[in-house]
């Protein structure tokens, strides 16, 4: 089956920095890939390329078989971002069933994605009087009401205590077995364990696209977190040596 999203060469500078220097790489359907990668990497910038809202200077991004940022892949792509992009004087459900009914859903899916992100309980209450966390799970059913094809979320577990961060990743692989496509970014390296695919990119290029055991084999270490340092310090090798060749 074609991939949900195929990323070719894409180069994009933002301010005076070149952010991502020629990124390629897939995202299959019905799955959950975690993009993973320092602060700075360009995760963000990367996600944001493929929901269509970043400039790019080069290369192609094809979502769900058109280019990126396409209009009528709107409804068909959910963006989480690490700001929360919903209504504070909305309560919970208000903000769900508005943005439901921008997805042509009604009232019962609005209350179950806002079960399904553990928040029943708060759905009456303003958003702007939310904890951090709870009001990332807001933006969160937020950005799943609409039951979109690809999900795209930045960091949707930052804040979270552990059980609520198991449920969540309970539910992406739900979503992923009934055929949704998943992207995540995460800083935590114990999130990697739980993808099905990892793609790991250090300074805007990517170092490692595979699956969670084939990186542990490539590395020859079981933790992910170590196995990470060790693909970023061959990187480092590999450019200094480039370096080298070069001048
Ligand atoms: N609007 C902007 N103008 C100039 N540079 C920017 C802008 N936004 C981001 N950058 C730079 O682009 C680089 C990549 O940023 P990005 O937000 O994609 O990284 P990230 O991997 O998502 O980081 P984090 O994990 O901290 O969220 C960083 O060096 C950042 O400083």
């Amino acid at each position: 089956m074609e991939d949900a999203v195929v990323v070719r060469d894409l180069v994009v500078d933002r301010g005076r920095r070149r952010v991502l220097q020629g990124i390629s790489c897939a995202v299959p359907r019905g799955a959950v890939t975690g993009l993973l990668g320092p602060s700075g990497s360009g995760k963000t910038t990367l996600m944001r390329a493929l929901v269509g809202v970043q400039t790019v200077r080069s290369g192609t991004v094809t979502v769900l078989g058109r280019p990126a940022g396409a209009p009528e892949l709107r409804r068909r792509v959910g963006y989480l971002t690490q700001a929360s992009s919903i209504y504070a004087d909305l309560t919970v459900r208000e903000n769900a069933r508005y943005f439901a009914a921008l997805h042509g859903r009604g009232h019962a899916e609005a209350d179950r994605a806002v079960a399904d992100v553990g928040l029943a309980d708060a759905a009456g209450q303003l958003v702007g009087t939310l904890s951090g966390g709870q009001r990332s799970r807001a933006s969160l059913a937020c950005a799943l009401v609409g039951d979109p094809e690809l999900v795209v979320l930045d960091e949707p577990t930052v804040g979270q205590d552990p059980v609520l961060r198991a449920d969540l990743w309970a539910r992406f692989h739900e979503m992923a077995a009934a055929g949704t496509t998943l992207l995540v970014s995460s800083h935590v390296m114990d999130e990697a364990a739980r993808c099905d695919r990892l793609l790991l990119i250090r300074e805007g290029r990517l170092i490692a696209d595979d699956t969670p055991d084939a990186v542990r084999a490539a590395t020859g270490v079981n933790d992910l977190e170590e196995a990470f340092l060790r693909l970023i310090r061959a990187s480092e090798a590999g450019q200094r040596h480039a370096g080298r060749e070069a001048s």
